[in-house]
C-alpha cells in the first residue's frame, strides 16, 4: 500500500444521517484521508458533532473521539466548508435538483465530490464507478472540468447499494455474454436510513415497493459495463435487467435472487473461477480499503446468509452461492453485499483511494 506523506483533509457532506455515519466511522484511523470537517444542515449547524448527532449514532463502534468536538458546519455555506478541505464525500439529504446544483457547487470551488448520492449518476460526464470493474470511466472527468470550468474540482459517484449483490458478476462473467437477467433484491431497512426503533412496522414484516429502486437495479448496471466515447459515458446494451425490490427485516446486508442466461452458456466451474479470481486496479494497487478478495464463492446450500456474511472482506467483499442450472434460465444464483459498506459509504472510500492513487486528487 502506497504511504502518504500528509493526509487528505476529507470533509463529509451530510455527516449526521446514516451514511454519514457511516463515513465518519469507516475513516477512523483511515491511512490517507482524515475527516477535518463535518457538514449538515442548517438545524444541526453550530453544534459539535456529538452534540449535533447525540443519541441518533447507529454505528456498532463507538463514535470516534477525532470527531466529537468539531464543530458541524452549515453544508449550504459551500465556501466556508471547502476551504478547510482537499476532498468532500457528499451524503448530504435533499431533493435530487439540490443534490446536483449543490455537489457542482462544491466541484466548483476546486474540491473533488465523491458522492453517495443518486442525483448525478447520470450526468453524461461524471464517472459512477465500482473500482473493481470500470475505473477506466474516471476519464470523462477531464471534459466535466472543462464543463465546470475547474483545474482539480470534479464529482464522481458510485452506483446504488441494491446492484452490488449482482452487477460484480456480470462484468466477471463479461466473457460469456449476459443477454437477459431477472433479479428480486431483498433490501436491509439500514438502506433507507432506518433501524427497527425508528421503523417499528418493519419487524416481521415485508414491504414490497422502494421507490426508484427497481429502475436503478435494471438501469445502473449498464452504466458500470458501459464505454467511454468522445468524453462520455455510453452505456452496454446488454444484458436487459429486470428488477424487483423489496425491503425485508434485516438491519444490514441485501440480498439478490437472480437468474441470467448467455450468448455462450459456459460451465458452473467456469463461473465460479471467473468469480473468485475476479479483480481489479483497487487489488493491484492494494488501496487501503480494498478486499483482498472482492468476490467469495461459498459452496453450502445454505450461503450466503446476512448473519454469517455480510461481513465478509469487513463489508467490502461480495459472496455468492447457490449457482446452479435453472429450468427456464441457464443458471440462478444468490448474492449478498454490506449495502451501507460496499453499497454505500465504503464503496466512495474506495473509490477516492483509486482517484487518490490515479492522482485526480491532492492537496490543495
Ligand atoms: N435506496 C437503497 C439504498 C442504496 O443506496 C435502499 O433503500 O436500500
Amino acid at each position: 500500500m502506497r504511504k502518504m506523506e500528509q493526509k487528505l483533509r476529507a470533509g463529509i457532506l451530510g455527516a449526521t444521517g446514516m451514511v454519514g455515519q457511516r463515513f465518519i466511522s469507516l475513516l477512523e484511523n483511515h491511512p490517507w484521508f482524515e475527516v477535518v470537517t463535518v457538514a449538515a444542515s442548517e438545524r444541526s449547524a453550530g453544534k459539535t458533532y456529538e452534540e449535533a448527532v447525540s443519541d441518533r449514532w447507529k454505528m456498532d463502534t463507538p463514535m470516534p473521539e477525532s470527531v466529537k468536538k468539531l464543530v458541524v458546519l452549515n453544508v449550504n455555506e459551500v465556501k466556508k466548508v471547502a476551504d478547510t478541505v482537499d476532498l468532500v464525500f457528499s451524503a448530504v439529504d435533499m431533493t435530487k435538483d439540490e443534490i446536483k446544483a449543490i455537489e457542482e457547487e462544491y466541484a466548483k470551488t476546486e474540491t473533488p465530490v465523491v458522492s453517495n448520492n443518486s442525483a448525478h449518476r447520470w450526468t453524461p460526464d461524471v464517472p459512477m464507478v465500482v473500482p473493481e470493474i470500470n475505473t477506466e470511466h474516471f476519464d470523462v472527468i477531464a471534459d466535466q472540468k472543462k464543463r465546470l470550468g475547474t483545474t482539480r474540482g470534479f464529482i464522481a459517484v458510485k452506483p446504488n447499494c441494491s446492484i452490488q449483490s449482482y452487477a460484480p458478476c456480470l462484468a466477471a462473467w463479461k466473457e460469456f455474454g449476459a443477454k437477459e437477467v431477472v433479479a428480486t433484491t431483498y433490501q436491509a431497512i439500514s438502506g433507507a436510513g432506518k433501524t427497527f426503533k425508528d421503523w417499528p412496522e418493519m419487524v416481521e414484516n415485508i414491504i414490497p415497493y422502494i421507490g426508484g429502486e427497481e429502475e436503478k437495479s435494471e438501469q445502473e448496471p449498464l452504466r458500470v459495463l458501459g464505454k467511454v466515447e468522445n468524453g462520455e459515458i455510453v452505456k452496454a446494451q446488454l444484458p436487459k435487467i429486470t428488477c424487483q425490490c423489496i425491503r425485508v427485516p434485516v438491519f444490514n446486508g441485501h440480498t439478490a435472487a437472480v437468474f441470467i442466461n448467455f450468448e455462450k452458456k459456459p460451465t458452473k466451474e467456469q463461473l465460479i473461477e471467473k468469480l473468485v479470481n475476479f479483480k481489479g486496479f483497487p487489488q493491484e494497487a492494494e488501496l487501503p480499503s480494498a478486499p483482498k478478495q472482492f468476490i467469495q464463492y461459498l459452496e453450502d446450500d445454505n450461503r450466503p446468509q446476512v448473519k454469517l456474511d455480510v461481513d465478509y472482506e469487513r463489508g467490502m467483499g461480495v459472496s455468492i452461492g447457490r449457482l446452479r442450472e435453472d429450468t427456464m434460465f441457464d443458471y440462478k444464483f444468490v448474492g449478498l453485499s454490506h449495502n451501507t459498506v460496499r453499497g454505500a459509504a465504503g464503496g466512495a472510500v474506495l473509490c477516492a483511494e483509486a482517484l487518490t492513487a490515479k492522482g485526480y486528487i491532492q492537496a490543495k
